[in-house]
């Protein structure tokens, strides 16, 4: 392809801006060619009147890409940027994609081409509680093989990208969001830049770094990421928006894209002498990009602005395929995916397991208890409950008024352990599982190491607030006194939590939207506590809904919260009162005694193990990336 735009051939209208830019490394033509793409077509159904039809996207488009090389992806919005991108890096979903991608001279393997390559989403999802330092020492933990980096080589790797990067002087401060000042945006996508530069990928692709940051900002990442690349020989791809006169001179080369279809690809260098010798001659002060960019887009202003500026966008695609298709035709072979054999993989090997898991169990536990707004909600919430609940209950006798406090003091511990212990830490899965996502797509570690590794944060915070909560009601409302029931009492509820923890992980699991997730989850726990035996006799419930008592954690809670406080107890009866006299009538009355206590705790732990199955099988489906590859 470099001999489409043989400089000598291009003299007529020569500009003097097209000259070899200071910025611009010569990248040897016999440099690697890292990733070469051919005829590639990309079509979806789109419904126009209520009639199915098909929509081409892109309309072959063809190119490579050499080591050491930076080329710029630019067209004016809804060119098929990002769709390119996503074609190249294979993150494209939906629809139809054909023609031929060839890494290295092989077809892609997508398990070594995403260890090989990087990619920078054009939104920075990272940790807003870490610091710069923590985020990419994390991810060297995560990525790098622990059989090529010892902890020394990965710390100093991080060094090297803080140091490329320019982000020393921010390294101890944290990422930041929305709700805390953190990073600037420069600095913040630097960072997420850094994170993908650890691996030393052979292929970056970046998608609109530069959107959101002022013109400095931008030059000082397109300048980096092009002197990295030189310094790596990494071959890179970004798509940016309409750059300015020195960023666009940064760029090795440049593939101008309208309507999905190619305008331009070759030296950024020959850019301008090019389009002086189809007739289009850059004005000697305009910005080369917005010129070419302005050339390519539609005006929609007019029916006869649009009819000219699509007869001109028509020129211009049939120009260039004149143009590469003249002289080149021994050097355009076209691929032909068929004869390629798979690439490959030199020797990247994974970490194990349990190095993965220890490494996020630790990102996790220092994420829960930076959340400090998290963490006080959990903490207050507790308190408060305790005193409030323990208080409305206050001080328990055993007259026969008490029975019924003594049943809604005990449903009131079960529903504790449901809505509240749900609701907070599934905003905060939905938030982890967003970023798990976006690490996964570059292999960066398992599904089960993920998942366990938020059981076993979760799971604990969970259990520690709840104790507070627990005991504070235990003793303030006076439920039996003995070492025995409390630590019986102690473990129902700290059965039911850990159902309660797996429930969430499974809703946030198979809902992949926090809204809807937030309308499943709410529904399913008001089912069970109207089924949880206190509103309802379980064996008064209509055929037809009894089955819930068997998937419902709060009966089983209930039931051996009920049968610990009320075995062996007696009550006063005023004298002409009818009431129990003894706690086993209570037990009979409510039909709380199917099962023993045991029997209960027993049987929550399987519900808290069929519900962690079930979220894991759910969480490996629902998160499966369902990229087209060619
Ligand atoms: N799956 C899809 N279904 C329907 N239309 C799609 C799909 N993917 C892309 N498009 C359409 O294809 C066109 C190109 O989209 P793309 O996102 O690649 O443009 P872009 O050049 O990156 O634009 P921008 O600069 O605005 O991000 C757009 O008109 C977009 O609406």
């Amino acid at each position: 392809m470099s001999s489409y735009f043989d400089e000598e051939a291009m003299t007529e209208g020569s500009n003097t801006q097209a000259r070899q830019s200071p910025n611009q490394s010569a990248i040897a033509s016999d440099a690697e060619v890292i990733l070469k793409w051919d005829n590639l077509v990309y079509e979806v159904k789109t419904k126009v009147d209520k009639q199915q039809t098909v929509r081409r996207i892109l309309h072959g488009i063809s190119g490579e890409v050499r080591a050491g090389e930076a080329i710029a992806l630019i067209g004016s919005s809804g060119a098929g940027k990002t769709t390119l991108l996503n074609a190249l890096s294979g993150r494209i979903v939906g629809g139809e994609l054909s023609g031929n991608i060839l890494f290295r001279g092989a077809k892609r393997n997508p398990g070594s081409f995403k260890r090989l390559t990087a990619y920078v989403q054009q939104d920075d999802l990272m940790h807003p509680l870490l610091t710069v330092q923590e985020t990419l020492s994390y991810a060297s933990k995560l990525r790098l093989p622990n059989n090529q980096y010892t902890p020394a080589d990965k710390a100093e790797r991080v060094n090297t990208v803080i140091r490329q990067l320019r982000l020393e002087a921010a390294r101890n401060t944290r990422i930041g969001d929305a709700a805390t000042r953190g990073v600037s945006g420069g600095e913040r996508k630097r960072v997420s830049i850094g994170t993908e530069l650890l691996t030393d990928p052979k292929l970056l692709f970046l998608d609109e770094p530069t959107s959101g940051l002022d013109s400095n900002s931008s030059e000082m990442v397109v300048e980096l990421v092009k002197k990295i690349s030189v310094e790596q020989n990494t071959a890179t791809i970004m798509t940016i928006h309409q750059p300015n006169a020195r960023i666009f001179s940064i760029f090795d080369k440049v593939i101008l894209l309208s309507q999905g279809r190619l305008v331009y690809f070759g030296p950024t260098s020959s850019s301008i002498d090019y389009f002086a010798s189809i007739g289009y001659q850059c004005p000697m002060h305009e910005n080369p990009a917005d010129y070419f960019v302005d050339l390519m887009t539609l005006d929609y202003r007019s029916d006869e602005a649009l009819a000219k500026s699509k007869e001109q966008v028509n020129t211009l695609v049939e120009r260039f395929a004149e143009y590469s298709g003249s002289g080149t035709n021994s050097e355009k072979q076209s691929i032909n995916g068929n004869g390629f054999a798979i690439y490959e993989e030199p020797d990247m090997p994974r970490n194990n397991w349990f190095h993965e898991y220890s490494t996020l169990a630790r990102r996790d536990w220092i994420n829960a208890l930076r959340n400090i707004p998290f963490m006080a909600g959990q903490g207050t919430q507790a308190v408060f409950m305790a005193l409030l609940i323990g208080f409305m209950f206050f001080y328990l006798k055993h007259d026969a008024l008490s029975i019924n406090n003594r049943l809604g003091v005990l449903f009131i511990i079960c529903v504790n352990a449901t809505f509240p212990v749900v609701m907070p830490m599934l905003t905060l899965y939905y938030k982890e599982r967003d970023i798990m996502v976006r690490e996964r797509s570059s292999a960066t570690y398992r599904v089960t190491s993920f998942y366990v590794s938020k059981l076993t944060t979760f799971i604990p915070i969970a259990l520690i607030a709840n104790t507070v909560f627990f005991i504070g009601v235990y003793f303030i409302s006076h439920l039996t006194f003995s070492a025995g029931k409390f630590f019986i009492g102690l473990a129902t509820f700290y059965s039911l939590i850990t159902v309660s923890v797996s429930f969430l992980l499974m809703v946030g699991s198979a809902v992949k939207s926090i809204e809807f997730g937030f309308v499943v989850a709410p529904i399913v726990l008001t089912i069970q506590i109207l089924f949880g035996g206190l509103f309802a006799n379980p064996h008064t419930i209509t055929p037809v809904l009894r089955w819930i008592r068997w998937v419902n954690p709060v009966q089983y809670a209930f039931s051996s919260f009920s049968q610990n406080e009320f075995r062996g107890m007696e009550f006063i009866c005023a004298a002409g009162e009818q009431c129990y006299n003894t706690g086993a009538q209570v037990i009979d009355a409510y039909s709380v005694g199917r099962f023993t206590v045991w029997q209960n705790i027993l049987l929550l732990l399987m519900l808290a193990f069929v519900d962690i199955i079930v979220g894991y099988s759910l969480l490996r489906w629902t998160a499966k990336p369902r990229s087209i590859w060619l």
